[in-house]
């Protein structure tokens, strides 16, 4: 199989998904991040929709793109008009791209239910565009919407309506899944039929909804088609469009075919990372190749077989898409893992399954999860619990007292306030600090003490903070687990935890690790 096409429409089909919204300048980062990973085409949006997809229009002119195309998309001119009198079709116009691609109707039901019109209009509004935009000398792409319901609902219309397109010139024809709803051997046979029918080339646009939008887009690569549409991580209309993320690795790695260089691959993790942060999404995690757990392990027998041969449970190696391998902690680990995690961590502890610490460490590990703890999450908290059974481990701070005050007061303002006194080496301080809640004064208090003697924790955030009731039917007497994020721009991130039937206890637990971890993490950074 030669080479295919890749053509990206997270900033078209992908806005269509509920709560993706970019800015005009958001979508023009995008674009610039696409073309330069080799993406061949980039659909900017449809200038006839809204300002904004016109002023990115305007605004990526001004770039030089080394790949890719940008494209602007519309839909065949209406009924008994010219596209000449249509807004829509010069909206493409104005927009200044060298390709329009223009959706048209495959489906007998849609032409007299949606259109409103007849058989043989429809087939004059494809041709009479396509045949518009080539005059202006554009390169058409025709979109063939709902082409695979259209196909087996009148198999004779649906061609016609692609023969129309290709007669008027079209330089490329995309079968669309528009509905989601064809499995893969549909998918398979019809593109074939098409491939053989016609003679310009065949692309294919498949949405999620029956979750075989990837599977499609492969099998109708198999069966002839040069051209995938696709999204960034699948956004699009309702359950999303076809997984780029996906797709590409799977045609490269998986069919050997030509789509886009390998070294550019590697960029692949971070650029699906890069689109869900524009879209202010939290990415997701199971996402195959790029999803942070994609070649996370964390059952223990996985982890043993890892270490001797990581193929054992990788598909790929995940740097070939610019991800990483984890292993996780948990109840479920065995030895392996913690021995995994004491080397990546780089823990100058002797860790060896013959040590009896190792077992220990497993052991206390099991007891504690048992008990809420959750170690994923918190390796802060995990390499401290480790370093401390190795007697590796001094604390930095010593807590001799906290007392927290909340009271509520006239017009429903409520005050909390903390006071401290710690032993820091061989030194008592003895401080308070006023906080918006107990956790928040408890945090400020705790700080305030530390600071002294590390100027540099005033540069560690507190960047989240989860709260997770464990035991629901125990109402206000539940058990709480508390994880803290802590973020610091040169030292990173870092995950910490604390269980208590007391939330302000588990909030101490965690944020003491936060710090005390922070302070670890410094000490190291400063004897590099
Ligand atoms: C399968 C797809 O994903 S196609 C892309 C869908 N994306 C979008 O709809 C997002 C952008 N859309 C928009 O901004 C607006 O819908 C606009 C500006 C395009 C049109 O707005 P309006 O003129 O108010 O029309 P409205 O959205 O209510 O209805 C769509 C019109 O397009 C017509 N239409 C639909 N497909 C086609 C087509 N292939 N060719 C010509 N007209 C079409 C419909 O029949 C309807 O016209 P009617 O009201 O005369 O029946
Ligand atoms: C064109 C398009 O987005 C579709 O048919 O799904």
């Amino acid at each position: 199989m030669g080479k295919v096409i890749l053509y990206d429409t997270t900033l078209r089909d992908g806005t269509q998904g509920e709560g993706i919204s970019f800015s005009a300048e958001d979508k023009v980062k995008i674009a610039l991040k696409l073309d330069k990973m080799g993406f061949h085409y980039v659909e900017g949006g449809w200038p006839g929709s809204n300002p904004k997809d016109m002023e990115f229009f305007r605004m990526i002119r001004e770039y030089n793109l080394e790949h890719a195309k940008i494209t602007a998309f519309g839909c065949t001119c209406k009924p008994q008009t010219s596209p000449a009198e249509d807004p829509n079709i010069q909206s493409i116009l104005e927009a200044g791209v060298q390709v329009a691609t223009i959706f048209g109707k495959t489906w007998d039901f849609h032409v007299t239910h949606a259109l409103k019109t007849t058989l043989e209009e429809n087939l004059k509004m494809i041709r009479d565009t396509v045949k518009y935009l080539k005059s202006r000398g554009l390169e058409v792409i025709y979109d063939a919407e709902h082409f695979f319901d259209g196909y087996k609902s009148n198999a004779d219309y649906a061609m016609k309506t692609i023969k129309a397109a290709e007669e008027a010139g079209a330089d490329t024809i995309c079968l669309c899944d528009t509905n989601g709803g064809s499995m893969p051997h549909e998918i398979s046979e019809i593109v074939r039929r098409v491939v053989d029918a016609v003679q310009v080339p065949i692309g294919i646009h498949a949405h999620n909804d029956c979750e075989l939008a990837v599977a499609n887009s492969i099998v109708a690569v198999q069966a002839g088609a040069v051209q995938v549409q696709g999204t960034i991580n699948g956004f699009g209309e309702r359950c999303g469009n076809a997984n780029l993320c996906s797709v590409i690795p799977n045609l490269v790695f998986k069919l050997k075919i030509d789509c886009m260089d390998r070294d550019k691959l590697q960029a692949l993790t971070e650029l699906s990372r890069y689109v869900s942060e524009l879209a202010n999404v939290h990415p997701d995690n199971s996402q195959p190749y790029v999803g942070s757990s994609a070649f996370a392990h964390k059952g223990g027998v996985h982890v043993s077989a890892l270490l001797k041969n990581p193929e054992t449970y990788e598909h790929i190696e995940p740097g070939l898409v610019g991800n990483s391998r984890r292993v996780l902690v948990s109840e479920l680990s065995g030895m392996s893992n913690i021995i995994y995690k004491a080397e990546e961590l780089d823990l100058d502890l002797d860790m060896n399954r013959t040590n009896p610490e190792t077992k220990k460490i497993l052991e206390q590990i099991k007891y504690l999860e048992n008990k809420g703890f959750q170690f994923e999450g918190a390796e802060g908290s995990f390499e401290l619990l480790m370093r401390k059974a190795f007697n590796g481990y001094h604390e930095p701070f010593e807590l001799l007292a906290l007392r927290i005050i909340t009271e509520k007061r006239e017009a429903g303002v409520i005050y909390s306030e903390a006071i401290i006194k710690l032993k820091v080496g061989e030194e008592i301080v003895h401080t308070a600090a006023e906080g918006n809640g107990p956790v928040n004064a408890m945090d400020n208090a705790l700080r305030k003490a530390l600071e002294v003697f590390y100027p540099f924790i005033r540069d560690m955030k507190l960047a989240d903070y989860k709260v997770r009731v464990l035991d629901g039917n125990a109402g206000t007497r539940a058990q709480v687990r508390v994880l803290i994020e802590t973020h610091d721009k040169e030292l990173g991130s870092w995950g910490t935890v604390g269980v208590s039937e007391n939330i302000i206890e588990a909030s101490w637990q965690a944020l003491v690790d936060s710090l005390a971890y922070g302070l670890l993490k410094k000490k190291k950074e400063t004897e590099k």
